[in-house]
């Protein structure tokens, strides 16, 4: 019996198409390798997978295509070897790589039947996004966040993309004032470990922390303007880095002195307990008489004051090194050599999670150990492996439905059976909700806009080629209009920058492929921003070395002009790790989201394994149908 013979029974004629197709898997982490079996074993004829990681032993709970023997490897590669065997019949094409590297371009994406998204950040899915939009390529957008999942079909032109809706990241942030100078809970010394002392000694300033909110009030102006000398001071101690005295100076400052300033502003003490200040010399005698040089390993155990001390002084004596290092190497460029923390990067977090111990201990809070202030520090939700099972699962499914409709003839095509699914297990009635897709939404950045190619004489053409013959003259363009090189996003053209203007295509590093983006900004009903993709062509002297390629409409703005924000039901995109719609914000019920009673009562029948009905249904054989055209 063939291997597919129960696929084919359920897939029908579909499975010719699946056979036949090239599809490209971004990621391979979580929700990746899941995906990839499913996508491996149903047989989709070509597979790219994408990924730009290592695999890190902290994946292989979940990501089984890895063993501990390929930590270190790159995930895309391993992906393939563990997954390609499970297939004989099914190529795979691994990148170790960036999908946001310039040889994945838009012509790139058009040799895909569908994408699928299997990332952790939006950055990337914004990109991926973006990126199917102008190739014109179904992209299926997936992501989890604990018991959470969410499954999205993008279509170009046809649905609302990823950008459609905006995203709320949900980093909590907290008062500079607690965060500095009050602080009552771990978080709050965590916080103040990871994005004032960390920041300060080895990256970029504070000010720049997302989870620390600078707002100066009447109340506490005083406050932070103290703070910010003090910050400053701190910095000033930079210049030390490397010799002998700077752990010591460091210590001294936050631990001692800056807590002693604190001290002497009684009123903050009225009703709280004041914080005691720490000494180095005694906590120097402390450690050397009964501390293990290796504690820093030991990271499940909540380390005393006199360990926390230890790990404090190497770890930063370690990132000095690096940094140190990092300065030497540095041979262009004038920015400054900076560190960032990463929660998998021992010696950041070695040092974040002693600083914040040590800070508990001066404010009389519980210490924590290693391990849950990685957890704290790195935002991290659970990565729950049959949450991401589950959700790989209905990718398929959904690029089943998406698939389905791409065979109908254009104008039949509605994607009225895909469907944005979520799981939310514990925010609404039932374990899986499902929603009818929305189309485009007009005043989306991505999906809202016009998109035509033109013909360029690239040795010939300028700017004022574009803007004055083709904007403005052929399209009517007022002269409030902008152009923007998406490439890059740099700004080429304004009513008040016009230098660019009698400069030649090429020189402003406009290329075939390049796609410009013209914003009508003008006030009365503006026009949908329009996205000109050059192509290049020879075009005889005596004409326009510009041409339009094609004939085409460009609709107005709508009046209002509604924010990026979640005007309905799309949820609250993580910000971390596994990333998704957290479906905790369903707003619609059920029934009113299109949980379709048939579906329902369709699953009622397969349990049966009784009735046949349009749709899936069990066969005598026990295949499942699932319904096909
Ligand atoms: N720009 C990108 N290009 C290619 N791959 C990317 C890009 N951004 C993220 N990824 C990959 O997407 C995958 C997302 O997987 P997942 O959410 O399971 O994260 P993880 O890094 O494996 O796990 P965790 O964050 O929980 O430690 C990762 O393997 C990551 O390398
Ligand atoms: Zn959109």
């Amino acid at each position: 019996m063939p291997r597919d013979r129960f696929l084919h029974k359920s897939l029908g004629t579909l499975q010719n198409d699946i056979q036949k197709s090239r599809v490209l898997m971004v990621g391979a982490g979580g929700i990746g390798c899941e995906l990839l079996k499913n996508l491996v074993l149903t047989g989709f004829g070509e597979i790219h997978v994408v990924d730009l990681d290592t695999i890190d032993l902290s994946n292989l709970n979940r990501q089984f295509l890895f063993r501990h023997e390929h930590i270190k490897r790159p995930k895309a590669l391993v992906a393939k070897e563990s997954a390609g065997p499970f297939n004989p019949n099914v190529t795979i094409e691994a990148h170790h790589a960036n999908i946001k590297d310039p040889e994945f371009d838009v012509s790139w994406f058009q040799g895909f039947n569908i994408v699928f998204n299997a990332l952790d950040n939006f950055e990337a899915r914004r990109h991926v996004n973006r990126m199917c939009v102008e190739a014109e390529v179904p992209l299926i957008e997936s992501g989890t966040t604990g018991y959470n999942g969410q499954t999205q079909v993008i279509v170009p032109g046809k649905t609302e993309c990823y950008d459609c809706t905006g995203k709320e990241t949900n980093n909590k942030t907290f008062p500079v004032c607690t965060i500095r100078s009050t602080p009552s809970q771990a978080i709050h010394c965590i916080v103040w470990a990871k994005s004032y002392l960390f920041a300060e000694v080895f990256g970029t300033s504070e000010d720049d922390a997302p989870d620390m909110d600078n707002t100066e009030t009447s109340d506490n102006a005083q406050e932070v303007e103290k703070l910010r000398q003090e910050a400053q001071a701190l910095k000033v101690l930079r210049d030390s880095m490397g010799s002998k005295d700077f752990p010591r100076m460091v210590f001294d400052k936050v631990f001692t002195e800056d807590i002693n300033r604190l001290l002497s502003m009684e009123d903050m003490w009225k009703n709280r307990r004041k914080p005691e200040p720490l000494d180095f010399d005694k906590l120097k005698e402390e450690a050397a008489a009964n501390v293990d040089p290796d504690i820093a390993a030991k990271d499940q155990v909540v380390w005393t004051r006199a360990q926390n001390f230890v790990v404090f002084i190497s770890s930063l004596q370690r990132l000095s090194v690096r940094l140190e290092e990092a300065r030497t190497r540095r041979d262009v460029g004038n920015a400054a050599a900076v560190l960032s923390f990463d929660k998998d990067d021992r010696d950041t977090l070695d040092f974040v999670a002693a600083s914040a111990n040590l800070r508990s201990t001066v404010f009389g809070i519980d210490s924590k150990s290693e391990f849950d202030i990685k957890q704290m520090a790195g935002n991290i939700i659970p990565a729950i492996a049959t949450t991401n099972a589950m959700t790989a699962g209905l990718c398929v499914l959904q690029a089943f439905h998406a698939m389905r409709e791409q065979r109908k003839i254009k104008e039949e095509r509605n994607y009225g059976k895909t469907k944005m699914v979520f799981l939310a297990p514990y925010s609404s009635d039932r374990a899986i909700v499902s929603e009818h897709i929305r189309p485009p939404r007009p005043d989306c950045a991505i999906c809202g806009v016009t998109r035509v190619r033109i013909e360029v004489d690239l040795s010939r053409a300028t700017l004022k080629d574009i803007v004055d013959s083709l904007l403005k003259t052929h399209l009517a363009y007022a002269d409030d209009l902008s152009v923007r090189l998406q490439d890059n996003d740099g700004l080429l053209y304004d009513a008040d920058f016009d230098d660019n203007l009698e400069k030649k295509l090429r020189d402003l590093d406009i290329k075939v492929g390049s796609s410009l983006e013209i914003v009508d900004e003008s006030d009365e009903a503006p026009r949908v921003n329009v996205v000109l993709r050059i192509t290049a062509k020879e075009i005889a002297a005596e004409e326009l070395p510009v041409t339009l390629l094609e004939k085409f409409e460009i609709a107005r703005k709508p009046k209002s002009e509604p924010a990026m924000t979640n005007g309905t039901t799309n949820g609250t995109h993580g910000t971390n790790g596994h990333s998704a719609v957290l479906a905790t914000n369903l707003k619609r019920s059920a029934d009113e989201a299109g949980l379709e009673a048939d579906i329902a009562s369709k699953r009622g029948k397969v349990m049966d394994g009784a009735a046949k009905a349009e749709g899936e249904v069990i066969d005598d054989d026990g295949t499942i149908n699932i319904e096909d055209d």
